[in-house]
């Protein structure tokens, strides 16, 4: 309806108001048609990347050329937007861009929202295809039947440690694939039911989560009895068949998908709960100048083997990340190391160590070379 003149002097302030936002609209909806030209402008340059990968033979996915994307955008970036902002932007931005060249397919620990999953959506974004599989074997096999192009497993996780099945299928099948990629994701357990908290009996989790936030759950849910189950996300899914006593230990997304309250926010007992996943595929990655290199070697049970390895990382100034001993069931009283480190294979320091341990171990096998991954949110 047109307004008077008179209505609209009565009121000039909200008037200069409206019209403002008006105005301001009008610059955003200008500015989101010039950033969608843009997009898609790169993503025509994307697409020409990939026939000159197809002519020449290369991978449609680059760990390290999607390190470098990112480390351009985030040093030139000064907000206001937050670095979680535009990671999540450009996570969906190269997706895409990837899936315009060939639409890869990514194998990980189901169900849907298992960390796993998150994990998978984290690095590969919501453009990829997504397999889920039954256990981490599977996830193995599924990359060697070529059924996916690219697999997630779990490593390690800051409060339960390593994780035996991943190490296991390294050692059983070394030759099998390589690491191309880590994922670090912050595992945030929640407590979620669509009963009041004083009314849960049964909790379901994994057990891992279960054993993350034992202390909260004996302290807030005195009542109630633990009961793990072979994931979070089968937990979620279980509590909407006991509405009314069960609550389960999951991730947000898991509320979202199976429509359950969140009770409380936050539970595991250590502040700080992070997994580490390995991206693996046919090929490790190409040298950024920030990597890592994974490596897993058998050594002879005499004394000192262990400590001649770790010198020669010493002695060639190289850090190492990370260390594991397994069992190597073979031969009794032996062992297999898991090791990773700073650098890659390529450096010169590195070459010289992998020289080293290949005359003093029993077998060395290099499980890749990848950029060193962000802290989730950094
Ligand atoms: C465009 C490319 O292909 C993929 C997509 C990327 C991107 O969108 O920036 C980067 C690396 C690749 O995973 C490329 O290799 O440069």
């Amino acid at each position: 309806m047109a307004r008077s003149k008179s209505e609209s002097n009565s009121n000039s302030a909200p008037d200069k108001g409206a019209s403002n936002l008006a105005a301001l609209r009008g610059q955003i909806d200008k500015l989101d048609l010039n950033i969608l030209e843009l997009l898609n402008k790169r993503a025509s340059v994307a697409a020409q990347i990939g026939k000159v990968k197809e002519d020449q033979g290369g991978n449609v996915f680059s760990a390290a050329r999607e390190e470098e994307v990112l480390t351009n955008v985030l040093d030139a970036h000064k907000g206001p937007l937050s670095t979680i902002t535009v990671k999540a932007i450009f996570r969906e931005l190269i997706s895409g861009s990837r899936a315009i060249q060939k639409q890869q397919k990514i194998a990980y620990l189901g169900p849907e929202y298992s960390y796993s999953h998150l994990a998978a959506i984290q690095r590969f974004g919501e453009a990829s295809i997504y397999n889920r599989t039954a256990n981490i074997a599977a996830v193995f096999e599924e990359l060697n039947r070529k059924h996916a192009d690219f697999g997630v497993v779990p490593l390690e996780n800051s409060t339960d440690g390593r994780v035996v099945d991943t190490l296991e299928m390294f050692m059983r099948f070394p030759d099998q694939v390589k690491i191309c990629s880590e994922i670090r994701l912050r595992v945030r357990h929640h407590l979620l039911a669509n009963c009041a908290q004083a009314e849960v009996r049964r909790v379901y989790s994994k057990e891992q989560a279960l054993s993350q936030c034992r202390n909260w759950l004996a302290k807030n849910l005195p009542n109630a009895t633990f009961h793990p189950v072979s994931s979070t996300a089968d937990a979620a899914r279980l509590v909407q068949t006991e509405p009314n006593i069960a609550a389960a230990v999951a991730s947000r997304e898991a509320a979202v998908r199976y429509n359950l309250g969140i009770l409380a926010e936050n539970i595991a007992d250590s502040p700080f709960n992070e997994t580490r996943f390995a991206v693996i595929g046919a090929t490790d990655s190409a040298k950024t100048g920030t990597d890592k290199t994974a490596l897993m070697f058998q050594i002879a049970h005499t004394p000192g083997a262990l400590a001649d390895v770790l010198t020669a990382f010493k002695q060639n100034k190289i850090n190492l990340t990370w260390i594991e001993s397994f069992p190597f069931r073979e031969v009794k009283g032996e062992y297999v190391f898991f090791v990773d480190f700073d650098g890659h294979r390529e450096d010169t320091r590195v070459k010289k160590v992998l020289a080293v341990l290949e005359d003093m171990c029993e077998s060395v096998t290099v499980l890749g070379s990848f950029p060193l991954a962000r802290a989730d949110g950094e």
